[in-house]
């Protein structure tokens, strides 16, 4: 559908050459929702303007649907151009129109026939809930409200892809999700292709299908949304998951927990116990734990503390334990689940029988 390939980008500084985009390779598939999540000058509104024609690459191409965008006239630029509708993190909405003359404007742009543009804008206005605010004027709506008219814009000329740039960034958790799920219906509804430009790992948590992460200007790593989450390869997707699905024991529970680790360790002569942090990336941490595995090691596990969320069809989250039992026991249980079972155990506390 839309195929990158082998794209390069350098701006001039004063400093010298900066290479913003050193080389894109990437194919997204019709009907996908396709997130590129990367941390602040990882390249993404370099690659954003390169997608929507308003910045040249130095080399590689861009292809839609068999077209090669890169390298046209600015004629065919323009035409081109309404194949991508674009929302933008500031709505770009104008002021002095209406909500429905706002998203009227590219059909009056594209030269559409009065009665045409009535009843698109009709059906477009439905679609992303606002028929009854049509007169209103952008100072009357709220937030969500300007990025749902920013959307059925961006619908307007039924462009192949919408590409939204940070759409949700300047919008609340609540309003955030109901946009997101505005987009999916979309996606559902129309079959239309979604590249959400974002550096939010809940945007790409909540909605995409697949996933690019990018870097210093590269991919670093690509997947389905719920391998990257699974299992992120590279150290930026690895801080950006983690960081999405945070779980931390704050410092007066930590207190209070070893506290009654100590106690427990002095009413039960000979045994140890610990506290651990398990990192949570997939479902065999449930066979490997709670199936009784644990039992296997002579050690007992109480729960003390979980966050795990359901990511397509993926468990993530961490969790807190308190485990019980001989010096070796606890050993042997920590490393049969991390080389067997494959979870990250990090030591948050340790009694010893021993003092
Ligand atoms: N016109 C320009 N001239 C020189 N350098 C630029 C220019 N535009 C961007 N850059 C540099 O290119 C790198 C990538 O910038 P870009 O804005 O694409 O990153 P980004 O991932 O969108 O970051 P952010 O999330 O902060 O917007 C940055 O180091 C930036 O300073």
């Amino acid at each position: 559908m839309i195929h990158i390939k082998d794209l390069r980008k350098t701006y001039k500084t004063p400093k010298g050459i900066f290479e913003a985009i050193k080389k894109i390779d990437l194919k997204i598939e019709q009907g996908e929702i396709f997130g590129i999540i990367g941390p602040s000058g990882a390249g993404k509104s370099t690659l954003v303007q390169c997608i929507n024609l308003l910045e040249k690459p130095d080399s590689g191409s861009i292809t839609l649907n068999g077209q090669v965008l890169t390298g046209l006239s600015e004629i065919e630029l323009r035409a081109q151009r309404r194949r991508i509708g674009m929302v933008f993190q500031s709505f770009n909405i104008l002021s002095r129109r209406t909500v429905f003359n706002n998203v009227a404007l590219p059909l009056e742009i594209a030269g559409v026939k009065k009665e045409v543009i009535k009843s698109r804008v009709d059906e477009l206005l439905n679609l992303v809930g606002l028929s009854h605010l049509s007169d209103r004027y952008p100072a009357q709506i709220s937030g969500g409200q300007k990025q749902r008219v920013g959307i059925a814009r961006a619908l307007a000329c039924q462009p192949d892809v919408l590409l939204s740039d940070e759409a949700t960034s300047a919008l609340d958790p609540e309003t955030t999700a109901n946009i997101l799920d505005l987009l999916r219906d979309i996606n559902r509804k129309t079959g239309i292709t979604i590249v959400m430009i974002t550096h939010q790992m809940e945007v790409v948590k909540q909605i995409c299908d697949r996933v690019a992460v990018l870097s210093h200007g590269a991919v670093v790593e690509v997947g389905a949304t719920a391998d990257i989450f699974a299992n992120p390869q590279h150290d930026v997707t690895r801080a950006m998951v983690s960081a999405a699905t945070e779980s931390t024991l704050s410092e007066d529970s930590q207190e209070i927990l070893v506290e009654r680790l100590k106690k427990w360790v002095q009413e039960n002569p000979g045994q140890d116990a610990a506290i651990w942090e398990l990192h949570l990336h997939d479902s065999r941490v449930s066979d490997g734990l709670f199936a009784g595995k644990a039992n296997d090691y002579g050690v007992r596990l109480s729960l003390l503390q979980a966050k795990v969320e359901d990511i397509k069809g993926v468990a993530v989250g961490k969790l807190y334990v308190q485990v019980q039992g001989s010096a070796q026991a606890i050993l042997n249980a920590q490393q049969a689940l991390s080389n067997e079972a494959g979870v990250q155990i990090q030591e948050v506390a340790y009694e010893s029988a021993n003092g």
